[in-house]
């Protein structure tokens, strides 16, 4: 039994088709890519793999039992901008979603729980870099810093799967080297099934274990909306020649022009 399975999955919009019939199977501890031009429905896969969509036709099964319709502490996502706590330190920020989780009411732990929490929440920022800002402020920081914070709130939570939504893509190219670095160490370390949508298809094809193509076949010149993305290609990432690469980027921005058409 596969970790994921996305079986003949549909996502509707009222008239507007946006996926169909995608059909994956993912084992724990994958790594996938999701490439594609801009308006086919990546992040929408990615919120339906959270909770926070549902497909309108098919299944996704974790484990073969029907995904959590809400999102809950299996998934964790990161997105392009900062979705941290501007009024809390960076060791407050990343604490929180464990006093969250063991206190739901007062989202306040004490005595040994608070050590013990601090304790992984120090272990977590050493491990992402951030031990020396750990009492900044995130208006302190700078962005490649603020989504090392983000991955670290989402990791101090131990998602099976981590969802990652451009998490790189306000980065300058340099910083970006580093966050592929400390990404793919990450992922070593705690074993956790990622999907990461990204816009920079080199990006795509170089990180990571697999990498999702999400285009369009059909097209309806006088019904854009009647059609939707399908996955167009699912490759090993590592073993592809350049004519492989080129004819993705060549299929990916086609739509994309079209789309702007
Ligand atoms: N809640 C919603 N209601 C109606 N339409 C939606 C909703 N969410 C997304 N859409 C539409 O679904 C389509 C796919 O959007 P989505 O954000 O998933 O694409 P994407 O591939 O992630 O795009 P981008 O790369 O630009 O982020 C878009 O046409 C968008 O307008």
């Amino acid at each position: 039994m596969s970790f994921i399975s996305v079986n003949n999955v549909w996502k509707e919009y009222g008239d507007q088709v946006i996926l169909e019939k995608l059909n994956l199977e993912v084992d724990q501890g994958e790594f996938c890519t999701l490439v594609g031009a801009s308006g086919c429905g990546k992040s929408t896969f990615l919120k339906m793999l959270l909770g926070q969509e549902q497909p309108s036709r098919g299944e996704l099964l974790l484990e073969g039992q029907p995904f959590p319709g809400e999102p809950d502490r299996n998934r964790g996502i990161v997105f392009q901008r900062y979705s941290v706590f501007p009024h809390l330190t960076v060791r407050q920020n990343v604490l929180m979603g464990l006093e969250l989780e063991q206190k739901p009411l007062l989202g306040k732990l004490f005595g040994s729980a608070r050590r013990k929490a601090l304790e992984q929440v120090d272990a977590m920022l050493e491990s992402v870099g951030l031990t020396p800002a750990a009492h900044k402020w995130p208006h302190e920081l700078s962005g490649g810093m603020q989504q090392r914070l983000a991955i670290a709130q989402s990791l101090i939570m131990k998602p099976r799967v981590l969802l990652l939504d451009e998490p790189f893509g306000a980065l300058d190219p340099g910083i970006r080297a580093d966050m592929h670095e400390l990404l793919l160490k990450l992922w070593k370390e705690t074993g956790t099934t990622i999907f990461m949508v990204t816009h920079d298809l080199t990006e795509g094809f170089y990180l990571g274990t697999r990498l999702l193509v999400f285009d369009k076949i059909r097209r309806d010149p006088h019904d854009p909306q009647a059609y939707g993305a399908t996955i167009t290609y699912d490759l090993p990432i590592g073993k592809n020649d350049r004519a492989t690469f080129q004819d993705i980027s060549d299929s990916v921005s086609a739509t994309a022009r079209n789309q702007a058409a």
